[in-house]
């Protein structure tokens, strides 16, 4: 079968109502059947996503020194720089390079934090060598932002609730995580880019350059999502299968290394409701109640309740020496 991932245009959304109807419909069926799907006519141009892929390739070919000086290792609020193998998922090494940020905030003082998770809020880290990089990666993130607010509103129509349904959880500004990433070439056959995972938020939109290498699981087999030029590859996260019960759908995706001499460029931004929300599970109308299995994560999943304590956890999980520096007591311990 070819590639499931159905490609929507967000144009529709703004058309005549009926237009607008259709949108909310195939959003919603994409959202359920395979957890993905292109976005088109989004409203930020091909010129603005290559600029951003610029300032990547830019930022991944500085010397190793300048990179290190920006590691991650250096920041309790996990920004900045990886390098190779650094990040785990599923218990294995990825192979790529990371840059990250979030909001750019200023930390907390010791007296003020009652929670673990407020270390997650503070300044991202920048290269000094490209000063470019911080308004251009900050109005990036603050455009994405936009655009994955309207789709979560989209969203909460499609399963018959208020656009707003879940605005509550975003009020203050929702947790927003923003990463370049550089896939290197192998001779190995297929290494892990990145290992199988759902994203743990409500919405992911991946920008990709022109090489393939993301794979979505749908039917219990693997297709590749192809880059499609100007689109972004949109995903649904676990929250909002927890939100729905399960009625939307978190999909495993993954990323295998190009082949040698090919370099493959990403860049994913990550939606999630705010760090001290509670997410509501949404009351859907009896037919569509009937078709929610029940999340497929762990029902007893505490993220509903604790998205901070759980963005924790991940960051945790990825980032182990991170992790170890900043906060040394047993990962299984950090709610104790
Ligand atoms: O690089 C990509 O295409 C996707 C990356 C991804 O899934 C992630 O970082 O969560
Ligand atoms: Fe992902």
């Amino acid at each position: 079968m070819q590639n499931p991932v159905p490609v929507l245009s967000m144009r529709k959304l703004y058309s005549s109502a009926s237009s607008r109807q259709e949108f909310i419909a195939e959003i919603g069926k994409a959202a359920r059947e395979v957890g993905f799907f292109y976005l088109e006519d989004h409203g930020i141009s091909l010129t603005e996503q290559v600029k951003v892929l610029d300032i990547a390739k830019s930022f991944f070919a500085l010397s190793n020194t300048a990179k290190k000086e920006i590691q991650m290792i250096h920041s309790p609020h996990f920004r900045g720089y990886s390098a190779n193998y650094s990040e785990l998922t599923a218990g294995r090494r990825d192979r790529r390079e990371q840059f990250d940020i979030m909001d750019e905030l200023t930390a907390f003082s010791d007296a003020d934090i009652h929670h673990e998770w407020q270390k997650l809020i503070g300044p991202n880290q920048w290269p000094k060598q490209l000063p470019e990089m911080k308004p251009q990666l900050l109005s990036w993130q603050d455009k994405l932002t936009e655009v994955s607010l309207q789709l979560l509103e989209a969203l909460c129509e499609s399963l018959e609730q208020p656009s707003d349904a879940l605005s509550e959880t975003v009020r203050k500004g929702p947790y927003r995580h923003t990463k370049l990433i550089k896939y290197p070439g192998t001779s190995e056959g297929s290494e892990q880019g990145v290992g199988a995972h759902k994203d743990p938020g409500y919405l992911t939109l991946v920008m990709q350059d022109e090489n393939s290498g993301l794979e979505v699981e749908f039917e219990q087999q693997w297709y590749k999502v192809a880059p499609r030029p100007g689109a972004f590859v949109v995903n649904i996260g676990e929250l909002l299968e927890l939100a729905s019960n399960g009625y939307l759908k978190a999909t495993n995706h993954r990323v295998t290394s190009p082949k040698k001499g090919v370099t493959r460029y990403s860049s994913a931004f990550f939606m999630a409701a705010q760090l001290d929300a509670s997410v509501p599970v949404l009351n859907l109308p009896p037919h569509l109640a009937k078709q929610a299995k029940g999340p497929t994560s762990d029902p007893n999943n505490p993220l509903l309740n604790n998205v901070g304590e759980n963005v924790m956890k991940g960051r945790k999980r990825s980032h182990p020496d991170v992790s170890m520096r900043f906060y040394p007591q047993p990962l299984e311990c950090t709610s104790c």
